[in-house]
């Protein structure tokens, strides 16, 4: 029997993967799955682009460091982020406080396969979402390289295998994963 100790917080760049592999990570160890995003939606009763739009970008923030305070105060569990969320110290301190911070890294070009033929992210209805994704990318590695553990996507792992993965390395971390 595993138990987790702390809430694992996914990181990373949209489309690296936090939610789809944050939840299936979580029905591995047997926990609840947050996702702050969505918390966020649940709570406004609007899209994320529709609160983007109407609210504008730092409510959204606000918001977000609202519901990352409020699940972190809960019980451990498998809590996905928004890309922006890690960027902000605030955020990164809470987090420190009563989570471990996991970073799915992933290339540029795996990130745009993943994202561009959505519609569903604000900050990429640009002229050039490719080019927007880049600069985000460059701006956020330097703080998500900040997080404790660092997991690698590659194009041919699945979701399953990535939660694999992610929860081969916090079995490295007594101090997060305790049991066999
Ligand atoms: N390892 C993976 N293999 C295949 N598809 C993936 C993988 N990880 C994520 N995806 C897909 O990529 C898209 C973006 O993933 P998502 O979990 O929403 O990323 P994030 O929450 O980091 O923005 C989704 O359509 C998801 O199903
Ligand atoms: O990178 C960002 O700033 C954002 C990422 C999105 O979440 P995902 O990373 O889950 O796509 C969502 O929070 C919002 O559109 C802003
Ligand atoms: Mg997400």
């Amino acid at each position: 029997m595993q138990r987790l100790k702390k809430t694992v917080v996914m990181v990373g760049m949209m489309g690296a993967g936090k939610s789809a592999v944050g939840n299936a990570l979580a029905r591995a160890l047997g926990v609840a799955f947050r996702d702050s995003d969505d918390e966020i939606v649940k709570a406004a009763s609007r899209s994320i682009p529709e609160i983007f739009e109407r609210d504008g970008e730092a409510f959204f923030r606000a918001r977000e460091t609202e519901v990352l305070a409020r699940l972190l105060r809960g019980a451990p569990c498998v809590l996905s982020t928004g890309g922006g969320a890690y960027l902000s110290e605030a955020n990164r301190a809470l987090i420190r406080e009563s989570g471990v911070a996991v970073w799915l890294r992933a290339d540029l070009d795996l990130l745009w396969q993943r994202v561009r033929h959505k519609t569903t992210r604000p900050l990429l209805r640009t002229a050039n979402p490719r080019e927007t994704l880049r600069q985000l990318y460059e701006a956020r590695v330097p703080l998500y390289s900040l997080a404790d553990i660092v997991v690698d996507s590659a194009a041919d792992l699945s979701i399953e295998e990535m939660a694999q993965k992610v929860a081969a390395a916090l079995a490295q971390r007594p101090d997060v994963l305790e049991g066999e």
